[in-house]
């Protein structure tokens, strides 16, 4: 029994203490006060105990004549603590409010660093992961859910408040010491009967975030400006909102049973604990009525014992049990990150700077690579990939690429053309080191792709890429966030990718927000946005990037502006390589080698005149684009 009593109080008190640990991320400039003022606070209850048992004390032996002149001390002395322990609490918290984003901020830039430095993003996809990180990140989703930062501090003040409650217990002591160890032991009781009440409650609402996230997923449809569009045109609100109701039944069904046995579990404790320590009081009060003790004592256990009973009240554990978790998400996500095994201790997150008012980061230029090394080494690269093979890290059985083997010359413009779902951004993915070939092997200049590396000498616009919600400068700018933003590239990347057209209308110019909820902000069309992204990715080339990669990149633009911004890519090649991956055919006819993707592999390569020539499949789908143009064409012309 004692081996299992240890075996559960070891991993507590360890996770305690790491509660208590993370306050380091908090200066002690703030910490110090912080501490002494929750200390004072949870003296108070004591010292208005004893300022009470003074003030009755003196009433009860003065002369009836000078009963102000002997209270008057001791009333001052009690309405000062009051005064005190109410200032106290108010200077607190707004410095608990402090230490708290001290210690979350931490926690989260230590996450964002480690998940960063991963170099590839597979392992951001494993399921687990993926939830830890929005724990550890102290991503609240309930209420709940609490931060470490809150957790810590609760543990903090659960301390302090045991300082208290032994000074509580040290005046009740002063009748008779198992008086105080009864109070005591009704104080704890109490308080492991809510915590475990806490942690049901916890371990429910875990259970039920998935019924309350799609609860929340059709209120929401039905509020917002996305969703709010089609349910409105499909007439969809009441049917949402009665599939929100059903998923908020669902959610709440299984706590009334645990709330039943819960205050089943306090009542059985109560009716335990109760009677003694009521009996214990009886004894007080029949000594002080026997003349045994005076009058003065009396008072002072009894209000002792009221504060004792309020310095262990439990109304923390759902701060010090929510933070808790979100800490051992953090040691668990570390481990998963660095492949150290789970359990192993994990590093302190690194204290977060000195306070004091934070201006917004502009966007460059941010520290460059450690080791220095240029991103250009004067000529585009030659890439190969080798008999390429990959499968998702989350469908390890269903092969995206099998066998692939493709050259990327030196300053080619090389076009990746297949169906949907053929593998090509998959392959792009691969190419930017953002996953490992689960077989065959990537060399860059005949060396294997080293990711880091690599990836200073690329310029890549994804299919999905970031609309960042700052100014039209920054977006662009953030192509090459290491070096000071360079207005004249800037012009030029614009120009290139057509911006220069969408600029002239914005309000102000480069510096518009791109963000509709910041002052004077703007959102930007879907084929805007493409401008946005191509422009980034042309001003990192201008910067030295020698292999531009573009996935999808005019799929939004009409094809009057698609032409000409094609025409402009185009003589980019010979600099930098140019990798495109288009449906459109009529666009990568001028590439200088087309490559079509089937069943994971490269099954036709050659320029667009000879794979036409070679009546395989890429002459195939191109006959069925045209014939679509000549057919949309020719009923314009109907009409
Ligand atoms: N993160 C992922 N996890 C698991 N499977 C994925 C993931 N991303 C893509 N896939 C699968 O890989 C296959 C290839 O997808 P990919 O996006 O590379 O195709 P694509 O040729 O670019 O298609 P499209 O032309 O529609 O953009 C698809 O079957 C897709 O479902």
């Amino acid at each position: 029994m004692i081996e299992g009593l240890r075996g559960r109080l070891g991993p507590a008190l360890t996770d305690r203490l790491a509660l208590l640990r993370a306050l380091r991320a908090v200066r002690p400039g703030l910490l110090v006060p912080l501490t002494v003022a929750r200390l004072a606070g949870a003296l108070a209850p004591a010292a208005l105990a004893l300022a009470m048992a003074t003030l009755i004390d003196r009433l009860l032996t003065a002369d009836s004549d000078d009963l102000l002149a002997v209270a008057l001390l001791p009333l001052v002395a009690f309405g000062l603590v009051i005064l005190v322990e109410r200032v106290l609490d108010g200077l607190c918290a707004p410095w608990e409010f402090l230490a708290t984003h001290r210690i979350d901020g931490a926690q989260r830039t230590d996450i964002a660093r480690r998940a960063v430095a991963a170099a590839t993003v597979d392992v951001l996809e494993r399921p687990r992961v993926r939830e830890l990180l929005r724990l550890a990140r102290a991503d609240q989703r309930s209420w709940v859910e609490r931060t470490p930062g809150a957790g810590a501090l609760a543990q903090l003040n659960l301390c302090v408040r045991a300082v208290g409650a032994l000074a509580s217990c040290a005046i009740i002591a002063r009748y008779a010491w198992w008086l105080a160890l009864l109070v005591l032991a009704a104080a704890l009781a109490h308080r492991a009967v809510q915590r475990r009440r806490t942690l049901r409650h916890m371990a429910m609402q875990r259970t039920g975030t998935s019924e309350g996230l799609r609860a929340d997923h059709w209120l929401r449809m039905a509020t917002e400006e996305t969703g709010g569009k089609e349910v409105r045109t499909f007439g969809l609100a009441e049917w949402a909102i009665a599939r929100s109701q059903h998923h908020q039944l669902a959610m709440c069904a299984p706590r009334w049973a645990v709330e039943r046995s819960d205050n089943l579990a306090l009542w059985r404790v109560a009716a335990v604990i109760g009677p003694v320590v009521v009996a214990g009081f009886a004894l007080v009060a029949r000594d002080t009525a026997d003349g045994h003790h005076p009058v003065a004592l009396l008072t002072a256990v009894l209000t002792a014992s009221w504060a004792l009973l309020g310095a262990l009240d439990p109304y923390d554990s759902f701060d010090i049990e929510g933070g808790l978790l979100g800490l051992r998400a953090h040691r668990e996500l570390l481990a998963e990150l660095s492949g150290r095994p789970a359990g192993a201790p994990a590093a302190a997150p690194a204290p977060a700077p000195s306070a004091g008012p934070v201006p917004e980061p502009a966007p460059g230029p941010v520290p460059g690579p450690p080791d220095g090394t240029p991103a250009r080494v004067g000529r585009p690269p030659l890439v190969c990939f080798e008999r390429v093979g990959f499968a998702y890290p989350g469908a390890p059985g269903r092969p995206v690429l099998d066998g692939l083997d493709l050259e990327i010359r030196p300053g080619e413009l090389l076009a990746v053309v297949g169906l949907n779902g053929a593998g090509k951004s998959t392959l792009i993915k691969l190419l930017a080191g953002l996953y490992r070939p689960t077989s065959g092997r990537i060399t860059v200049d005949g060396e294997p792709l080293d990711p880091v590396r690599w990836r200073r000498r690329l310029s890549v616009v994804f299919q999905d890429f970031v609309r960042y919600p700052l100014s039209v400068a920054d977006n662009v700018a953030l192509g090459r966030a290491t070096a000071p933003a360079d207005r004249a590239a800037l012009e030029t990347a614009a120009a290139r990718a057509g911006l220069d057209r969408v600029l002239e209308r914005l309000p102000a110019g480069w510096d518009t927000p791109l963000a509709r909820g910041r002052t004077g902000g703007v959102d930007l069309s879907g084929g805007q946005w493409q401008q946005v992204a191509l422009a980034r990715a042309l001003y990192a080339v201008g910067a030295g990037a020698d292999l531009l990669v573009l996935d999808e990149p005019t799929a939004h633009l009409d094809v009057r502006t698609e032409f000409a911004v094609f025409a402009r890519l185009a003589a980019q090649r010979g600099r930098a390589g140019v990798v495109l991956i288009s449906h459109r055919l009529a666009t990568v006819r001028q590439a200088d080698r087309i490559v079509f993707l089937e069943g994971g592999r490269v099954v036709e390569s050659g320029t667009h005149d000879g794979l036409l020539a070679a009546g395989g499949r890429y002459a195939e789908l191109f006959a069925v684009q045209a014939d679509h143009f000549a057919g949309t064409a020719s009923a314009g012309a109907d009409r």
